[in-house]
């Protein structure tokens, strides 16, 4: 096992900071062997398999292409669900987490109908149901490919939540059967000219339809989301963005002129504007 560790960190040694090889290097041991950390210390001087070391090599010579670790692997946690994530589907943020961890602390015990727009892997979806059983969950995205691998994540789970195709950008209200108790969104965020400060392990391989929206329209999503709201949104209940930081004051000021009160915006665990909630005042 030291020999498999210490030819981790060499061949990562030049592309990913110390403090993310050492995450890696667990990472890896932990799928590999299925070992835990602990696993890992109290098996230091064991030997490995060659198989074991083939599959170590494999994983290695991805990593050195900038392909992240969850889609080699083909699964991350989000908060402690483990979520099936490939190249079709954006890969769930730890913000996205303080996210569900904001809403669960402002909405214990809710029942209802919950709303998540551009659901991607399903990760917000799927936590918030499983910590809401008694609320009903619905997830959303344009993509089918995302929509397959959130309705998968359901399934091996066991967690019950519904996934649905829709656009929002071409959104129909009056052809929507209900009124929601709570809508989140974690929509597409990043401006193309923000492009150039992104990781190249980022802009290769996850997908931009999740990631990006235009320069010109930087809101275009929220104001969609804002704009639905105020006839699938029970009056009285809250909308939850996750944002840009680049633009808390607009969105707030763009979700007041929609009607919407009480509007908060909240740091994520960097100090950056991160999330906005709103209530529809009906
Ligand atoms: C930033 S990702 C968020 C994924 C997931 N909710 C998460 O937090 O990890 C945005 C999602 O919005 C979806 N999306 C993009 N355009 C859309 C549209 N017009 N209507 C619905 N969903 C859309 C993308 O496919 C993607 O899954």
């Amino acid at each position: 096992m030291k020999q498999s560790i210490r030819r981790i960190q060499n061949c990562l040694q030049d592309i990913y900071p110390t403090g993310e090889i050492k995450a890696l290097t667990r990472i890896i041991l932990e799928e590999v062997c299925q070992y835990s950390l602990t696993d890992i210390l109290l098996h230091k001087n064991s030997i490995l398999s060659a198989s074991k070391h083939q599959e170590i090599e494999t994983i290695l010579q991805r990593l050195k292409q900038n392909e992240p670790i969850q889609y080699i692997l083909g699964h991350t946690k989000f908060y402690g669900i483990n979520i099936n994530v490939a190249p079709g589907v954006l890969i769930p943020r730890p913000e996205t987490e303080e996210l569900v961890e904001l809403i669960l602390k402002e909405n214990e015990k809710l029942k209802g109908n919950i709303l998540d727009i551009g659901t991607g892997s399903g990760c917000i979806a799927l936590a918030l149901a499983k910590f809401l059983p008694e609320s009903r969950v619905e997830g959303w995205d344009i993509s089918v490919e995302a929509l397959n691998i959130a309705t998968q994540n359901a399934r091996q789970n066991s967690i019950e939540a519904f996934f649905l195709q829709k656009d929002i950008l071409n959104l129909n209200t009056s052809e929507i059967s209900r009124q929601y108790d709570l809508i989140v969104s974690n929509p597409p965020y990043i401006c193309e000219r923000e492009k150039k400060e992104m990781d190249r392990n980022v802009l290769d391989y996850e997908p931009h339809l999740a990631l990006f929206v235009e320069d010109s329209d930087p809101l275009l999503f929220y104001r969609k989301i804002a704009e639905a709201g105020k006839s699938i949104l029970k009056p009285g209940k809250r909308l939850y963005f996750e944002i840009n930081a680049l633009f808390g004051k607009e969105t707030q000021k763009m979700v007041e002129e929609y009607g919407y009160t009480d509007v908060h915006i909240y740091k994520d665990i960097s100090g950056k504007n991160r999330f906005i909630s709103a209530k529809n005042d009906g």
